[in-house]
């Protein structure tokens, strides 16, 4: 049976967060399959009556429809679909309104220069960043457009009922800020091109100035594009001029003052590894500002998700080897289309999810108002850090005091939403695929108890409040999940009719690994406490308090890899929710059970108070399952821990690129002497860039020097390092 990857176990569209909107909980469920922008004729009619749905094209047409206009009831004419669909909005120019705007004048009579030369400058900058929106030339891309998509995805499927809502923030009048994660080149144009399909306004979309090459970066300009500089050197201080910065915040300012849409990237690069990334400030901050200074009355915030079976630049195995990221060009641009064709449908299937437009006056209020009075609300994105919560993981809490300033509003703003939009994320089967490999089955297992243990693991998914493209309960079989996700393994998994075993390669590994940690979100807090309680001896027992202690001390050490709850959340509750979850804590089939039910005299406290011990080899075997899921990235931050502290680090302080570059290189080459065999996909130059960030924020290695690494011999190390082997060195 083919996997139906256009029905959805999910039945309504996700609320908003309870916490922090409370009285915005509109159920609105989702009656439709997910609609297929790559069949067109199966619109049934949204958003144009000009498309008549009962006439489907026939398949050869392709790009071509009879466009029938049911109110003037006559056949206009036969035209390509692409130029069928109007784009009725306007995009009014804002050159003059930047040039001329408060803003960008007070900093020109800042500036001890000659005027006229810093009004020069202005035009450049201006020039430099915008966009020219062109609606020809974002038809004739949409045309081509067609084409690519068409050979590089089987589908790309998106909800109807999101587009509505869509919709509806829309015609409201208020501008619509997309923030989307970023796992590809193609994000940038699945926005932009699903919008168009559904009649909403084209994005303004904040591109690297990397992609602004010649030729290139005049289409991207056409099709929406505005260029920032990016800090990709630590030495570039190019985006730091303060008339450049002007420019650009007065840009942002006055393309949403006009209600044309922006979107950008939070995490401001591509995930290199198949997880979230912390969200970066810049931009978000532009946004926030112009609301809080009345630029702007109000702006919606969307966040939005992707899931690729692969992502069209398939792993990112040079970058991850710490080998620096070929810089773009027309060359380099041509050689990835030309490679992009060469394979048909290499991304599979694609899905897209528009989250609940959220209207950022609504973010402010609930941060304003739980700062005045944070007793008398039950909102808790600023509460206080009385306890260990999620407050002290992020970076800002730390130095967090009794005022909440705008900068932690702003940071607080963009965890949120990069969170949210993880969580909406559905899971491809080749996640769950990857995931059962590197999880459980790293050695030859028979494909029937594979292809069982792909439903367990869907069904473990859908309790978590995820779905899995084409998985739905008591009707998808393990058989065509796995066989759907072998056909786009089949570089990384030997598959016969009896086995299943991965292929023995650093790249194999690595690229399950891309694709197993898109799951993992789902199991964070889990996945920590498995790890907790796995690292002990087998017959040990461990008190209720000292398993959250210690899960709340890994969960720190983690916090660059993870994002475990929103900022509104506190982690310490979250690890208790879980903990008493009949999961963990039924008397009869808990994976946990305390010492003193086997004597039969269990009180419903217990379980808090007395000591815990897993309940058998059953449970044990699945606690394994959810702890392999971070011990990867436990065993990099031991690789760079003890890296640090050996010889074989220079006393010299050198970059930490280079750092990486040589720990990645000997610990493939075996050279590094471990206390547990490493897996293959733990050396990887984003947990090692991760760990060395934590060791700095931590103090534990030198924070003075700006993106490079000594040796350290500071005994807080020496201390990490042991607890690390402890708990890496029980299987
Ligand atoms: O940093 P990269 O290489 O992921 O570039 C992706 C950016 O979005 C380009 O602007």
């Amino acid at each position: 049976m083919d996997l139906d990857v256009e029905s959805t176990s999910i039945t309504e569209l996700r609320s908003h967060c309870e916490t922090c909107f409370p009285l915005m909980d509109e159920v609105v469920p989702i009656r439709e399959k997910y609609v297929d922008l790559l069949e067109f004729s199966n619109f049934n009619g949204i958003p144009y009556p000009i498309v008549d749905p009962s006439k489907k094209p026939r398949r050869f047409l392709a790009d071509f429809r009879l466009v029938q206009k049911i109110y003037i009831v006559y056949i206009v004419s036969i035209f390509r679909y692409s130029w069928s669909v109007p784009l009725s909005h306007d995009y009014p120019l804002v050159e003059k309104d930047v040039l001329s705007s408060k803003r960008v004048h007070k900093v020109i009579s800042r500036l001890k220069e000659q005027n006229d030369e810093q009004k020069n400058r202005a035009v450049q900058f201006f020039t430099e960043i915008s966009a020219r929106l062109s609606k020809f030339i974002c038809k004739c891309c949409a045309y081509v457009l067609y084409k690519v998509f068409r050979r590089l995805m089987d589908k790309l499927l998106v909800c109807k009922e999101e587009i509505q809502e869509l919709k509806r923030a829309e015609q409201t009048g208020i501008p619509i800020v997309y923030l989307p994660l970023h796992r590809s080149h193609l994000d940038y144009l699945l926005i932009t091109w699903c919008n168009w399909h559904f009649g909403l306004k084209l994005p303004h979309i904040a591109s690297g100035d990397n992609l602004n090459l010649s030729g290139l970066g005049w289409l991207l300009r056409a099709t929406g594009a505005f260029f920032i500089r990016r800090r990709v050197d630590p030495d570039d201080e190019r985006g730091k001029d303060q008339l450049y910065r002007a420019i650009l915040h007065s840009y942002i300012e006055q393309v949403l003052g006009k209600n044309m849409p922006i979107e950008f990237f939070l995490e401001g690069t591509r995930s290199r590894f198949g997880k979230v990334l912390t969200p970066k400030n810049g931009l978000i901050s532009n946004v926030v500002e112009a609301v809080q200074h009345g630029f702007i009355k109000d702006c919606y915030l969307v966040p939005v998700s992707y899931t690729y079976d692969a992502v069209v630049e398939g792993i990112f195995l040079h970058e991850l080897m710490g080998i620096p990221k070929v810089r773009e060009s027309v060359l380099g641009v041509f050689r990835g289309i030309f490679s992009g064709f060469r394979k048909s449908k290499q991304c599979g299937v694609v899905r897209m999810h528009y989250g609940r437009p959220i209207r950022l006056t609504e973010y402010l209020a609930t941060i304003t108002a739980s700062l005045s009075n944070h007793r008398t609300r039950p909102v808790r994105m600023t509460k206080l850090s009385t306890s260990f919560s999620y407050r002290e993981l992020v970076p800002w809490h730390r130095t967090h005091s009794e005022t909440v300033d705008d900068r932690t509003m702003i940071r607080a703003i963009g965890f949120h939403v990069v969170y949210e939009a993880q969580m909406m994320c559905s899971i491809s089967p080749v996640a769950v695929v990857s995931c059962l490999i590197l999880a459980k089955w790293r050695e030859k297992t028979s494909r029937n108890t594979f292809e069982q243990d792909c439903v367990w693991l869907c069904e473990q998914i859908l309790s978590e409040g995820g779905d899995v493209v084409g998985y739905q309960s008591k009707k998808t079989t393990g058989k065509a999940l796995a066989s759907y996700a072998f056909d786009k393994l089949q570089s990384c998994v030997k598959v016969t009719d009896e086995y299943v075993a991965p292929k023995e390669s650093h790249s194999s590994f690595i690229q399950l690994a891309y694709n197993k940690n898109s799951v993992i979100c789902r199991f964070s807090i889990k996945s920590v406490i498995a790890m907790v309680i796995v690292s002990r001896p087998v017959d040990a027992t461990l008190s209720f308090d000292e398993i959250v202690e210690d899960t709340l001390s890994l969960c720190d050490w983690l916090q660059f890899e993870f994002l475990f709850c929103r900022p509104c959340d506190s982690l310490r509750e979250l690890v208790h929710n879980v903990l008493s979850n009949n999961e963990w804590s039924h008397p009869i089939h808990g994976f946990l059970c305390s010492e003193i039910e086997e004597d039969g005299f269990l009180d419903a406290g217990d379980f808090n108070s007395g000591t815990l011990r897993v309940r058998d080899s059953k449970s044990r075997e699945t606690l394994q399952f959810f702890a392999n899921l971070v011990r990867p990235f436990i065993q990099s931050l031991y690789l760079v821990s003890s890296f640090v502290t050996s010889e074989r680090c220079s006393v010299e302080p050198i970059s930490d690129n280079n750092v990486i570059r040589e720990l990645c290189h000997e610990s493939l080459a075996g050279k590094i002497n471990l206390p547990f065999s490493p897996l293959l996909e733990s050396i990887n130059s984003d947990s090692f860039k991760n760990a060395l960030r934590i060791l700095k924020d931590k103090g534990l290695l030198q924070r003075n020097l700006p993106n490079s690494t000594a040796r350290s011999s500071n005994s807080r190390l020496t201390e990490l390092i042991s607890n690390l082997q402890r708990v890496l060195e029980v299987k």
